[in-house]
């Protein structure tokens, strides 16, 4: 895990050559599907389990069948709320649940109108209590413009206040990180890893294209389907 030295609690995992050989997988255009959703799915695993060494851990007394013996608990593993951003987080979640068992989940979706307003439609918002126990972990594998999380952690926090508030995404733009940075300066983020800069249509460059298509396939507008009879 590297800490970035341009702003404060932003990290990346350019020092992970699993975490990169998978980015590198989600990187390439002829990477299908499947193999999309499963390198998500890894990456909300293993990027889970390094969030975990960031946590206070507590010795506890115990006994084998042998002995009594040291070990240790990590408490902080069994508070944590995943508030997961349809549509693309839907497989980093399926990774971190396999970390944080305990979780409590929440599920907000988020659409992204056109540049340059970037406009975000938010629909559906299902977030359970937040305690000051918690660490909540927002998931959400591309930080562009930052208008996304921006909206998501606004809402997150009329549900009570963590005791961390955790960004998780796979890809960041600068320009993302520093505008939830300047709103939300307790934001810790976690990423992949941080890329170069956003094209004009607010697409991470080299980035890996727009996550829920790749994830998920592309939409299509209802007006392209062809005509249905309705029987009477
Ligand atoms: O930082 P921003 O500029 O706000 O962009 C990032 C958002 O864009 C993508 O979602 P999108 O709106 O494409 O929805 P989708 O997951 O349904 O494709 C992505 O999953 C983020 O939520
Ligand atoms: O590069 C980008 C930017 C926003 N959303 C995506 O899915 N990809
Ligand atoms: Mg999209």
């Amino acid at each position: 895990m590297i800490k970035d030295e341009r702003w404060e609690k932003v990290y990346s995992f350019d020092d992970s050559p699993y975490l990169m050989e998978i980015l590198t997988e989600l990187r390439n255009k002829e990477t299908d599907s499947i193999a999309f959703r499963k390198g998500l799915v890894k990456l909300g695993r293993f990027m889970g389990y390094e969030i975990i060494k960031t946590m206070d851990i507590e010795k506890i007394k115990i006994e084998t069948p042998l002995e009594e013996t040291e070990g240790i608990i990590v408490k902080d593993r069994r508070n944590i709320v995943i508030v997961t951003v349809l549509r693309a987080a839907v497989p980093l979640m399926e990774g971190l649940v396999k970390v944080f068992e305990h979780a409590r989940i929440g599920i907000v979706s988020a659409s992204r109108g056109k540049a340059p307003k970037f406009e975000i439609e938010m629909n559906y918002i299902k977030i359970p209590q937040i305690t000051p126990e918690d660490t909540v972990i927002i998931a959400d594998p591309m930080i562009a413009t930052g208008s996304t999380l921006v909206k998501v952690i606004e809402e997150v926090k009329k549900y009570g206040t963590p005791k961390r508030l955790i960004v998780l995404g796979v890809l960041a733009a600068p320009e993302g990180i520093e505008r939830i940075k300047e709103e939300f300066p307790e934001a810790e983020i976690f990423v992949t890893k941080i890329d170069r800069e956003l094209n004009s249509k607010g697409y991470i460059l080299p980035g890996l294209g727009d996550a829920g298509d790749r994830a998920f396939g592309a939409p299509i507008k209802i007006s392209t389907l062809p005509q249905v009879h309705t029987i009477e």
